[in-house]
């Protein structure tokens, strides 16, 4: 089963090709994928498929060739990735699938516009920022914050640590966070921000993975939580500072442009034999778990079976 590895601003994915949707992809193989010392080592997977060979698309057919399947270290199934799109798309162009330009891409979060030049940064059109009801009480690096919950297909709430600076923030123990489970029933994405002299700097815990070194869709719910609590609302440009780098997020009266850099690093093989040592017993992918080892948000990851099936494993040549 060939890969590709790939990050966005440090937030690393496995690169799946399976264009005529052959792959089965249960948890269990996801978390073994993401696992950084017993396997490839990333936040997430992306399944690169078709529309026409993926249910999860068939309302897209007519419209986007390709569907982004986006999974987290812990195997659970994710709406929307930002990073993950533009290396998703990043990858189409590079294989020869695409051309350079305008892309449309479905998501399980709907359908998404990118853009891909020859090289360099990539944008993506996020679509418009959902403001749930708020604030909602999150504890995460030890204090209670009022949070600003904050869709973009997946949910994040926002935390403003406005007596912090940049230093501060990178000496956080960011660990678990504790939020109201009646309000984020699947989990939410939690970003912990402070002001900088340009914008903003944030750290993010994402659902279903545990901190990493950025996060696309959180950049967006940060930088319209941040616009909107300091200017009022669009149109505003924001800078987001990132422990992975810096990502530009764009809020205009009628979306959010996410705009990064999206980088291919390497290309693989895995090993049969691996494939068959991670495949596991049957029911072998009773919990999520993320890649520290301890229980993720549990979320039951939809539409995965305990193992790959036999025609998975003959799809993945084991
Ligand atoms: N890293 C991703 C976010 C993944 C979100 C996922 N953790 C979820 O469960 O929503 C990004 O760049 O947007």
């Amino acid at each position: 089963m060939r890969y590709v590895k790939g990050h966005g601003t440090g937030n690393d994915f496995v690169i799946l090709p399976d264009a005529d949707g052959d792959l089965e992809l249960p948890a269990a193989l996801v978390r073994a994928l993401c696992h950084r010392g017993t396997g490839i080592g990333a936040d997430g997977v992306l399944r690169v498929v078709l529309s026409a060979a993926e249910p999860a698309a068939e309302q897209f057919r007519g419209e986007a060739r390709w569907f982004m399947d986006y999974r987290n270290a812990d195997g659970s199934v994710a709406e929307m990735c930002g990073n993950g799109i533009r290396v998703f798309a990043r990858y189409l162009v590079d294989a020869g699938y695409e051309a350079a330009g305008t892309l449309l891409i479905a998501t399980r979060a709907g359908l998404r516009t990118v853009e891909v030049p020859p090289a360099g940064d990539v944008s993506v059109d996020m679509g418009p920022p959902e403001f749930a009801p708020g604030p909602v009480p999150v504890t995460v690096v030890g204090r209670e914050f009022a949070a600003v919950p904050v869709s973009m297909g997946n949910p994040h709430a926002v935390c403003f640590a406005d007596d912090l600076g940049p230093a501060q923030l990178a000496g956080l123990d960011l660990r678990a966070p504790v939020y109201p489970a009646e309000i984020f029933a699947d989990g939410v994405n939690v970003e912990v921000v402070v002001p900088t002299p340009g914008g903003v700097a944030m750290r993010v815990f994402e659902r279903g993975v545990g901190e990493t070194a950025s996060c696309g869709t959180g950049a967006c719910a940060v930088a319209v939580a941040w616009a909107a609590r300091e200017g009022g609302g669009p149109p505003a440009e924001v800078q987001v500072d990132l422990p992975g780098g810096r990502l530009t997020v764009g809020w205009d009266e009628r979306t959010v442009v996410l705009r990064g850099p999206a980088v291919l690093v390497s290309d693989g093989v895995l090993r049969p034999e691996w494939l068959r040592l991670v495949a596991g017993p049957p029911g072998a992918d009773a919990a999520a778990t993320d890649p520290a080892g301890t229980d993720a948000a549990g979320r039951e990851a939809a539409g995965t079976e305990a193992a790959p099936s036999a025609a998975g494993r003959a799809a993945a040549g084991v």
